[in-house]
């Protein structure tokens, strides 16, 4: 378990993180989100000792992360996949990681096979990988001491869609195994489908966090996209019901549940083609959350 309490960080007179409090439980997948520079990444590395703390504790199993034994064995971290020795091959990367460790050489193979680095790709120099290859070497470095706790900074950054669906599926199982997951991202809909819990931050203070179903259902939005087959017919059904609607696509994007909008149609014999909730939960309910902290002072294309 990851615990956080009342961490903050100041620079100068700048709080970067301020007052962040949080767990993440064992058996959970944990989404971080917040948008660019709300304090995740300076969170992440106070968690592990990169960056020292202003105020608060944060501990990994019920102690600091700089208080741990071997820490690689416990908790992998994986901050940013750049930071490696650029002149080092990948393999030498991992093969030092698996020593400082007192891993068996064996296990480097494993890992290089599990992130899907050829063997070819693994005696190339980290200067010459790609970002995704950065990344999955990061991956195969943070998963070599086979740790109960991962720690992972926009890992699916420059992977490929084939990458980061592997990724999302590496990450369930891992938490499906009894692992604690803590996963940051600035991309909503990445973390949308892999996370079962939601801290979101913005200008360095947790504005929600939950369970994301129970999240959603306090927070998000109730509208629905629906189409039928007379488009009139339903407007004006929409309107009989006194739903607030506007066009969406071929249909129209209604202000209320699915199921107010269908009996709103059935009372009026308007035949549906498409009803469903409008998808856009996570991420309307994040730019709600987070709109007095966003750059853009416009949330166009934020709802449908
Ligand atoms: N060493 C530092 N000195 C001064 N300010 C810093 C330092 N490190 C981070 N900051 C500031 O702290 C804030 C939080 O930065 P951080 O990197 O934690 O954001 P983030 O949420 O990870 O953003 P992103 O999604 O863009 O990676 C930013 O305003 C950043 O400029």
């Amino acid at each position: 378990m990851i615990s956080v309490q009342g961490l903050s960080k100041s620079y100068g007179g700048f709080r970067a993180v301020d007052d962040v409090s949080f767990v993440a439980q064992p058996g959970r997948v944990t989404g971080f989100l917040g948008p660019n520079g709300a304090g995740k990444t300076t969170t992440m590395r106070m968690m592990v000792g990169l960056t020292t703390i202003t105020s608060g504790t944060a501990t990994i199993g019920g102690m600091r992360y700089s208080d741990i034994p071997n820490p690689g064995r416990h908790v992998g971290v994986l901050l940013d996949a750049s930071a490696q020795h650029a002149g080092r091959t990948g393999r030498e990367v991992l093969t030092l990681s698996a020593r400082t460790m007192g891993l068996p050489a064996t296990r480097v193979d494993e890992m290089l096979e599990l992130v899907s680095l050829t063997g070819a790709e693994s005696k190339r120099r980290v200067r010459n990988y790609s970002l995704g290859m950065r990344q999955r070497l990061g991956i195969a470095n943070a998963l070599l001491g086979d740790p109960s706790v991962l720690i992972l900074d926009e890992p699916a950054n420059g992977l490929d869609p084939a990458g980061i669906h592997w990724m999302r599926g590496l990450l369930k199982t891992f938490a499906d195994q009894g692992g604690t997951v803590l996963l940051s991202s600035h991309l909503l809909n990445e973390v949308e489908v892999v996370a079962d819990e939601m801290v979101m931050i913005g200008q360095g203070r947790i504005v929600a966090q939950g369970d994301k179903a129970a999240l959603l259902a306090e927070h998000g939005d109730q509208a629905t996209l629906v189409t039928a087959e007379d488009r009139d017919a339903l407007a004006d059904a929409l309107t009989a019901a006194g739903l607030r609607f506007a066009v969406a696509g071929p249909g129209f994007r209604v202000e209320a549940p699915p199921l107010a909008v269908g009996r709103a149609a059935a009372d009026a014999r308007v035949v549906l083609v498409d009803l469903r909730p409008s998808g856009g939960g996570l991420e309307n309910l994040f730019l709600t959350l987070t709109a007095s902290t966003q750059r853009e002072s416009k949330l166009e294309g934020a709802t449908a």
